[in-house]
């Protein structure tokens, strides 16, 4: 079992201050990108604690912080222990305290059954995969009732394609649409996004 971070647990004697950012010159247009869209559901469900699946440069994980709760802790996996180096750059360069990020290497696939059950507000599936079934599975597994998943990346398998991951979406989507528990929405924006809620 992987320890949990105990939320609320910040740095002693430092004030939890939500992590701003600006969206560009006042007045103009506040953003779509899937950033934008991950930002907003982490502040909508007031994300407390948050799973990413696939760390890379760390910003996807700087922009769940953002919206989420002053305190609110990601755990980010990556299969490529190499990537948490740039990504804690990322996320010190912003200002993130150590504490609201847990980084662990290794497959997802490996790591997400390890993960508290029920334990979490929003799950970020930020890789385009052959795997997209198994990752919905394990991802409803962490959410509490009320939660949701995202996956990036999802026009980019082009659902009239027969590759293997285009195989792998149809298959995502049809357990999506049989599941009554499951609300689905599909964002056109950068290279798509699946949101999915589980029912409270
Ligand atoms: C598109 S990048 C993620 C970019 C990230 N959103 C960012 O802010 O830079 C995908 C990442 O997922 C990782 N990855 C790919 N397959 C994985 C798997 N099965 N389990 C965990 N990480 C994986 C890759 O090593 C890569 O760093």
């Amino acid at each position: 079992m992987i320890p949990e971070t105990p939320l609320g647990a910040g740095p002693a004697g430092r004030e939890q201050t939500p992590l701003r950012m600006p969206d560009g010159p006042q007045g103009t247009s506040v953003g779509a990108s899937p950033l934008h869209v991950l930002r907003f559901l982490a502040a909508a469900l007031q994300a407390k604690a948050a799973v990413e699946v696939g760390t890379g440069s760390g910003e996807t994980a700087l922009w769940l912080l953002r919206g989420m709760v002053p305190d609110g802790v990601v755990t980010s996996i990556d299969a490529d222990a190499s990537v948490h180096r740039e990504a804690r750059g990322t996320l010190r360069d912003a200002g993130v305290p150590a504490g609201r990020t847990r980084l662990i290497a290794g497959r997802a696939v490996d790591l997400m059954p390890r993960l508290t059950e029920g334990g979490y507000d929003l799950v970020s599936v930020n890789i385009a995969t052959t795997e997209y079934p198994q990752y919905l599975e394990l991802g409803l597994r962490l959410l509490r009732p009320g939660g949701v998943i995202v996956f990036a990346g999802t026009q980019l398998a082009g659902p009239d394609t027969r590759s293997a991951m285009a195989q792998a979406l149809r298959e995502l989507i049809r357990e999506v649409q049989s599941d009554d528990t499951l609300v689905p929405v599909t964002l056109p924006t950068g290279p798509g996004l699946l949101a999915i809620t589980k029912r409270a």
